[in-house]
C-alpha cells in the first residue's frame, strides 16, 4: 500500500516527486508486492548505485518538451565530438515503462526518478572515456511532475528558487544542462511531420496549452545546475552550431 502524504497541493508535489534515493526506493518497495517490475527495477539500483564518481569528460544533457529536436541534436553531437550518448530513462529498465507509465502518480514517478539514479551510475562510468550526452535527466523528471501536480498558469507554481527546483543532492550533476526550446507553432509542424502516437503529456499540452507553459516554466526555474536555453527554431545545422559552441565555451574539451 503507498502510505498517503499530501494534505494541500505543494504536499501532493513534495509526495509525488521523491528527490532522493531513500525515497524513491521506499516508494518502489511499497508497490513492489503488487507491481513485480517495482522490484526488479530496485534490484537494478542496488547493483548500480555504488560508482556516483565522475570522470574527467565533460557531461552534457539537453532538456525540451517533445520534438524540440533533442534525438536529432543529441546523435549530431555525438558524432561530432566522438561522445557516449545516454538516455533517460535507461535502457535496461525501459521495457517496463508503459507498466509504470499506466500507473499512479507517486509510483510512475518514482520510475523515472530510479530511471535518473541508475542513468547517472552509467554516465558516471561513460566519462572516464568520453565526452557523455544525456537525452534528458532529473530536469525532465522534476519538470513534468511540478507542471502536471500544479493546475492553472504559471503563477501557481512554487516560487522561484523554491526546494522542488533543486538538484538532489545525492544525484551526479552534469557540468552543462541545455534546454531547447521552440516556438508552439514549430513544435506542432514537428509533431504532425514525426507522426508518432502522443504521450500522455503531449495530449495534455494539445488540449490545456497552459500545461505547456507549467513545463516550460518549471525546466527554467530549475537551479544548480540551471538550464542554459537554446532556440532551436533554426535549421538542425544551425542548431547543431550554436550547441557545439556553447559545449566548448562551458566545457573542457
Ligand atoms: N532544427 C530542426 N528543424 C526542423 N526539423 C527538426 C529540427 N530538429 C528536429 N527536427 C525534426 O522534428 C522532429 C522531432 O525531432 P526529435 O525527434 O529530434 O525531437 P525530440 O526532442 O527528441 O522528441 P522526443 O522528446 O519526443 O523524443 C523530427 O521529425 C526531426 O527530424
Ligand atoms: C524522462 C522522462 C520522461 N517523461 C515523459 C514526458 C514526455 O511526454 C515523455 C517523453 O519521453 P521521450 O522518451 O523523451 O519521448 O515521457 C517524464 O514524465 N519524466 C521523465 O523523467
Amino acid at each position: 500500500m503507498l502510505r498517503s502524504c499530501a494534505r494541500g497541493p505543494q504536499d501532493a508535489l513534495r509526495c509525488a516527486l521523491p528527490a532522493a534515493l531513500p525515497a524513491v526506493c521506499d516508494r518502489l518497495r511499497e508497490c513492489a508486492a503488487r507491481i513485480p517490475e517495482a522490484r526488479e527495477v530496485l534490484t537494478i539500483l542496488e547493483k548500480c548505485t555504488k560508482q556516483q564518481c565522475k570522470g574527467d569528460f565533460p557531461i552534457v544533457v539537453f532538456e525540451g518538451l517533445d520534438a524540440t529536436g533533442k534525438t536529432t541534436v543529441t546523435q549530431a553531437v555525438k558524432d561530432a565530438l566522438d561522445a557516449v550518448l545516454l538516455r533517460s530513462p535507461p535502457a535496461c529498465i525501459s521495457q517496463w515503462r508503459t507498466i509504470f507509465d499506466d500507473e499512479p502518480t507517486p509510483i510512475r514517478r518514482a520510475f523515472y526518478a530510479a530511471g535518473n539514479y541508475i542513468l547517472a551510475s552509467e554516465i558516471a562510468k561513460a566519462s572516464t572515456q568520453a565526452p557523455v550526452i544525456v537525452d534528458r535527466y532529473w530536469h525532465s523528471t522534476a519538470a513534468y511532475t511540478i507542471a502536471t501536480e500544479i493546475n492553472g498558469n504559471v503563477q501557481n507554481l512554487p516560487p522561484v528558487q523554491d526546494g522542488v527546483y533543486q538538484w538532489p543532492e545525492d544525484l551526479l550533476k552534469p557540468d552543462l544542462v541545455l534546454l531547447l526550446t521552440v516556438s508552439p507553432e514549430e513544435r506542432a509542424r514537428r509533431l504532425e511531420h514525426r507522426g508518432l502516437d502522443k504521450t500522455k503529456e503531449e495530449a495534455e499540452m494539445e488540449a490545456n496549452s497552459l500545461f505547456r507553459q507549467r513545463i516550460e516554466e518549471s525546466y527554467r526555474r530549475m537551479m544548480n545546475p540551471a538550464c542554459q536555453e537554446v532556440d532551436a527554431n533554426p535549421s538542425k545545422e544551425e542548431v547543431l552550431k550554436t550547441v557545439l559552441q556553447l559545449i566548448k565555451k562551458h566545457c573542457a574539451l
